[in-house]
């Protein structure tokens, strides 16, 4: 259910990449102490965007568990996560043209805080931005973003007119709201790229869920 105090705001989980450090395969299925990281990317963002889809590429029934829509990218071969970003746009102008913002997550971060999304929304009020973008440590997490849904139509041709493949370099473009989180007692944007990583996924749920 949306919070009282931000306009409703739909979701796309990105989960169309190729996953080399992984060694391949379907990253977002790859199990963090027996739930997958898609699993508790859903969890995490459920309770916080009233309408989710997946954005992935090739055969969606490996994703039919879940219950969500999956988007293909719009565009061919492996465009980077702005294609993603594009096809959740894309999806929403179809399927819920009364929102105007879109949440954009990756499939491969676990621990997602449950104040994304309205601590999102201040920041760009806030700050009178148009994109609002999560940050850590001091660094920014590009796709994990709020998006005015009225981009779609200035992404498309950034991705296919001007070969923007870079997320930074598409919203350098706009006024951008970058919202820090507390690293502690873990990093919620904690990313899960390589099988180390996993391993310490494995170590913070678990110490988590005690
Ligand atoms: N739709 C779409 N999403 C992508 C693409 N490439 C990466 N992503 C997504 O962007 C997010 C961050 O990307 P990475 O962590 O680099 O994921 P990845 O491409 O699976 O992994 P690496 O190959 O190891 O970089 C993940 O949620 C990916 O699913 C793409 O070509 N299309
Ligand atoms: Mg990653």
């Amino acid at each position: 259910m949306p919070m009282a105090d931000h306009p409703a705001t739909p979701a796309v989980v990105l989960a169309g990449g190729l996953a080399q450090r992984m060694g391949g395969g379907d990253k977002p299925l790859r199990e963090i102490a027996g739930r997958s990281l898609l699993a508790r990317v859903i969890d995490r963002l459920a309770p916080q965007c009233d309408t989710l889809a997946l954005n992935a590429n090739g055969d969606p029934a490996r994703f039919a568990g879940f219950g969500l829509p999956v988007i293909a990218d719009p565009v061919d071969g492996f465009p980077g996560p702005l294609a993603g970003v594009l096809a959740g746009l894309d999806w929403i102008a179809a399927h819920r043209p009364d929102a105007e913002w879109m949440l954009s997550a990756p499939a491969d971060c676990p621990f997602l805080p449950s104040d994304l999304v309205v601590r999102l929304h201040q920041a760009r009020l806030d700050q009178q931005a148009d994109i609002a973008v999560a940050a850590s440590a001091g660094r920014s997490h590009p796709v994990i973003a709020l998006w005015p849904c009225r981009l779609q139509i200035d992404l498309r041709r950034a991705l296919l007119a001007d070969d923007i493949r870079k997320v930074d370099r598409f919203t350098a473009r706009y006024p951008r709201a970058i919202v820090e989180w507390p690293v502690q007692p873990f990093d919620p944007f904690f990313n899960a790229n390589t099988p180390e990583d996993v391993a310490e996924a494995e170590r913070i749920a678990l110490r988590d869920s005690r």
